[in-house]
């Protein structure tokens, strides 16, 4: 059975990705997954480890092209512009695709700089004054303003882990990013700062179209609209969060949902 790759009720994509197989040398991690993702809805992928969540989240923004072995056939188009063209500038591709990973990673430098490197790599303020709007707007988007306003040339690094997390989404947030992938954001969190984090994938919802690949069950249900259930490299089901929870129509998604494997 193939799983769905557009839920009826969704507008235009924002990504699609059909067909996309990935190769770590001649080892098949994923195997001809399609799947869309909406601008409107957190979609959330989930599965036991090793299924391939990460290695497929990282064909979005051509974060595979920095493993030396991958290789992904298949097609990524973002608004219906295929990402693994030639003519696609990467650094601009990821800017537009943003991406948080796991464990935080602020740069060693202060907190405005973190903020302010990439819209000043990517041209986008013209002067101090457009630069600090963005710095103070980015972290206010994030949640993470009030805690740092007074100390925004204090080092990235000495903040909270969840703290230094909230920064790195302010640091994809300030270049204007289309998409946000996050590959377990909260994995590295206490349940606290992990809240928080949640609560903004809330707030930040609708305005960037966000993927998070999740080992948590419960947080895909809390934070998601979308699921996609993968397996052994396979996207077994792709539904409604509320129907993959609660009604899903493939075995294994059931199976790995009420925690018979995984
Ligand atoms: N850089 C790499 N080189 C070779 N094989 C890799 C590499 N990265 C991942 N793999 C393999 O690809 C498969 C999928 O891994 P991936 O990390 O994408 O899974 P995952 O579902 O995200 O797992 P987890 O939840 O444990 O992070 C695994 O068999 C893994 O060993």
């Amino acid at each position: 059975m193939t799983a769905e790759t557009r839920l009826s009720n969704d507008a235009a994509p924002k990504m699609t990705a059909r067909d996309v197989s990935v190769y770590y040398g001649a080892k098949k991690a994923i195997d001809c997954v399609s799947i869309d993702v909406s601008q409107e809805h957190v979609t959330a992928f989930i599965g036991p480890s090793g299924c391939g969540k990460s290695t497929f989240l990282r064909t979005l923004n051509r974060m595979n092209d920095t493993i030396a072995n991958a290789r992904v056939d298949g097609a990524i188009e973002l608004d219906g512009e295929n990402i693994y063209a030639p003519s696609m500038d990467v650094v601009q591709l990821r800017a537009r695709v943003g991406m948080v990973f796991q464990k935080p990673n602020p740069f060693p430098k202060s907190i405005y700089e973190n903020v302010a490197y990439g819209p000043r790599i990517h041209g986008l303020a013209a002067g101090r004054s457009e630069m600090d709007a963005i710095v103070e707007q980015s972290l206010k988007r994030a949640g993470l303003w009030e805690e740092v306003k007074d100390r925004l040339q204090e080092s990235g690094t000495a903040l909270s882990g969840g703290q230094q997390q909230r920064l790195c989404i302010a640091r994809a947030i300030a270049v204007e990013p289309e998409v946000i992938l996050m590959d377990e954001p909260c994995s590295a969190l206490d349940p606290i700062a992990t809240a928080k984090i949640e609560e903004l994938i809330h707030e930040l919802r609708g305005r960037y179209a966000i993927v998070i690949v999740t080992h948590n069950m419960q947080q895909a249900a809390r934070v998601s609209q979308r699921t996609a259930f993968f397996h052994l490299g396979n996207l077994v089901e792709y539904g409604e969060t509320s129907e993959i929870f609660t009604n899903p129509r493939v075995e294994r998604t059931k199976d790995y949902i009420t925690g018979r494997y995984g």
